[in-house]
């Protein structure tokens, strides 16, 4: 499937390491963390992304189709910007290899390790904007808090390193993309342990930006331990507070485990078209007119789902920062709204739309319509349908009304 817009954003999501030190049996991208592989949850945050781009990810070659399956399922409605290459011997190989199936609209490159599963949405934005700003690459790094020493071949301590020269890298790095690739192709070796050092070796500019805390590269189980207990956390007060503000929306969200959520939208009837109402069509009904198919029972289910969710509403989500939702139909925007939610670490429990209006005569379908929305939300969707004895611009038969409620909780 093509994407209906052109990305100028490649992310390649290295995901071939072996993870010696982790020490599992499976691949390191391919360790369950919670439910879901460390390669699904670093996809979360890349598929949040302010900008939608280009996703190649770089797997063991003995994983390419779970890393296909992995990357449809985290890119949701989108799959025609994702793509999945054989990793090589080192992580340098496969960075060539992800380089080498960036699409030509491509002009800024993020790598990012799935190692650091839980780098944050706003992270990728954040260089996405520092390399655009500065034309230059970026690393996005912690400033050291130990004392450093160099030490000697028999543990000594042979002097004191200033630890106010030295900054913790960590992905994902930014660059544009022709000095990226024209970097790789004179690398001199593949002993660089970053991108940063390639692109600095052949003489660009690298700038570092503040990193992030949840960006930490899970490296030995006592990484993985860390993560669980982050994850299991994240909506304790407390965990919560020690985020800074500049966190994903998932790490910001309060501390109720069940949450409710209410939308309300509304469309006059237009001329010509079919009617699209709770994702059927309704052959001799006037069409509502939108920028969209119009169906305000979809629109309202999304606006309660993403309230629920604290994840703002469809103004917010699908407004022109997303040119690819442009006339998208119902089911885009409810598919998109459920994987946001996933994303942000909930699942949909149940929904309840009632619509208001004279036309259509809802009941007979309304069986239907259930099982219908019930399959794209996951959960069960109620429908009942209402009129207003003639009163308002629904009783007059303008338009329709939809209200929706949604009941939502965290993700076991
Ligand atoms: N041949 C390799 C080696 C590493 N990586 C990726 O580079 C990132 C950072 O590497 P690291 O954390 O060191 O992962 P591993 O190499 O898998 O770990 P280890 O060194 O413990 O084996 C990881 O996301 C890893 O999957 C890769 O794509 N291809
Ligand atoms: C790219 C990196 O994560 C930046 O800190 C790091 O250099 C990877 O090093 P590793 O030796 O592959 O773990």
């Amino acid at each position: 499937m093509s994407p209906s817009f052109t990305p100028r954003v490649g992310v390649i999501v290295v995901a071939a390491g072996s993870g010696a030190r982790l020490a599992m049996t499976e691949p390191k991208a391919f360790v369950e963390l919670l439910g879901e592989t460390l390669l699904e949850r670093a996809l979360h945050s890349v598929f949040g992304m302010l900008e939608p781009a280009q996703v190649v990810i770089v797997a063991p070659p003995t994983h390419l189709e779970q890393a296909r399956v992995i990357g449809e399922r985290a890119a949701g409605v989108i799959p025609g910007i994702m793509s999945v290459v054989a990793g090589g011997e080192t992580r340098h190989a496969s960075v060539e290899a992800g380089l080498a199936c960036l699409n030509p609209g491509i002009s800024v490159v993020l790598v990012h390790d799935s190692a650091r599963a839980l780098t944050p949405a706003s992270a990728f934005d954040a260089v996405v904007a520092a390399v655009d700003s500065t034309g230059e690459g970026i690393v996005p790094a912690l400033s050291v808090v130990d004392s450093i020493k160099r030490i000697g071949s028999g543990g000594e301590i042979l002097g004191v390193v200033d630890r106010r020269d030295l900054a913790a890298a960590q992905t994902p790095q930014g660059f544009p993309r022709a000095d990226l690739v024209g970097a790789y192709e004179r690398a001199e070796h593949a002993d660089y342990t970053d991108d940063a050092a390639v692109f600095s070796a052949a003489g660009h500019r690298v700038h570092v930006i503040e990193g992030h805390a949840l960006s930490f590269k899970i490296t030995t189980s006592w990484d993985l331990n860390r993560a669980r207990h982050l994850l299991s956390d994240r909506f304790d007060g407390a965990t919560v507070a020690a985020v800074p503000a500049a966190a994903a929306v998932p790490m910001a969200a309060p501390a109720a485990v069940s949450r409710v959520g209410i939308g309300v939208d509304v469309h006059a009837f237009g001329q010509g078209g079919n009617l699209w109402l709770a994702g059927l069509t309704w052959p001799g009904e006037k069409q509502l007119s939108g920028h969209s198919d119009g169906d305000a029972v979809a629109h309202a289910l999304c606006d309660a789902l993403l309230s629920a969710t604290s994840l703002g509403d469809m103004g917010a989500v699908f407004g022109t920062s997303r040119p690819e939702f442009a006339n998208a139909s119902g089911e885009v925007f409810v598919r998109e709204t459920i994987r946001l939610l996933s994303v942000a670490g909930f699942e949909p429990v149940h929904a309840s739309v009632q619509i208001i209006g004279n036309r259509p005569t809802f009941s007979p379908r309304r069986l239907e319509a259930e099982a219908l929305l019930a399959r794209w939300v996951g959960a069960p969707v109620s429908l009942s349908a209402t009129t207003t004895d003639g009163l308002g611009f629904t009783g007059r038969g303008e338009g329709i009304a939809a209200l929706a409620t949604a009941l939502v909780r965290l993700r076991q």
